[in-house]
């Protein structure tokens, strides 16, 4: 049984001030976590913030991106070991928009989730085709390559804890969603790709989010879908009301 996860991405907004609104205006109204994980990624400058103020309450925190390296001449960037040291849970990789703005490569991503396993951090990594992809029938196969290049070299356990997000570029930030569907689809054919590479087990273990425009308006609909173990949310997760809506789909 795949404990689902409501995980927000911020992407670059919020100071550490309107973090701190944020976390205050959802005190107390999230669901425990054995019934839905809540996960919010923030920007770097917010992280104490948000570690702080989300110890011992169920919210759970991500960092938007590391390097693959723990330290050394590499400036800008951040640390996965001073990451776990500052008490976050999670990382998140291989974003369409690091992708694309940042043009970081599928060995990049690969050399990043190692990164954050090895220092006791978990990935939510992220993979989806674009418009034209879909169009010309090449999802699938696009998808489960990201998937393949992102996992190589993990053991089975690693996967069995990660979290994967597909989430179609298409759907990123214009309201237009992937039909229930359409997600579940993708979805499926990335928990294939997963029994392929490893086996039955891990495939059933990994938990695997929907990403593009998830509102609590569609999240239930989402939600309904076998496959779909939550939802990866970038502009609805930023208001506490809607965070809190999100998270408590099942109510
Ligand atoms: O990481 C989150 C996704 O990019 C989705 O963003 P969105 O919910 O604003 O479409």
């Amino acid at each position: 049984m795949r404990t689902p996860i409501i995980a927000g991405n911020w992407k670059m907004n919020k100071n550490p001030e309107e973090t701190q609104a944020f976390l205050d205006g959802v005190k107390g109204k999230l669901p425990e976590s054995s019934k839905v994980q809540t996960v919010i990624a923030a920007p770097a400058i917010d992280l104490s913030t948000l570690v702080a103020g989300a110890k011992g309450t169920p919210l759970q925190t991500a960092a938007e991106n590391s390097y693959f390296e723990d330290e050394g001449a590499f400036t800008g960037e951040t640390s996965p070991k001073a990451l776990k040291e500052m008490g976050l849970d999670y990382v998140v990789i291989g974003h369409s928009e690091r992708r694309g703005y940042f043009h970081e490569t599928d060995e990049d991503i690969n050399k990043k989730a190692h990164a954050i396993f090895n220092n006791g951090l978990l990935p939510i990594i992220c993979c989806g085709e674009s418009l034209a992809q879909r169009e010309a029938g090449q999802t699938e196969d696009w998808v489960a390559s990201q998937v393949e290049a992102a996992l190589a070299g993990l053991s089975a356990d690693q996967v069995k804890v990660a979290v994967i997000a597909y989430e179609p570029i298409w759907a990123i930030g214009t309201g237009k969603t992937a039909t229930a569907d359409q997600a579940q689809a993708v979805v499926a054919h990335i928990r294939a790709t997963v029994a392929k590479l490893y086996d039955a087990d891990v495939a059933d273990a990994v938990r695997i989010l929907y990403g593009g425009s998830v509102k609590p308006a569609n999240v239930k609909e989402l939600m309904a879908k076998p496959d779909i173990d939550g939802g990866l949310v970038g502009g609805a997760s930023m208001d506490p009301e809607s965070f809190i809506a999100l998270a408590n789909y099942q109510d």
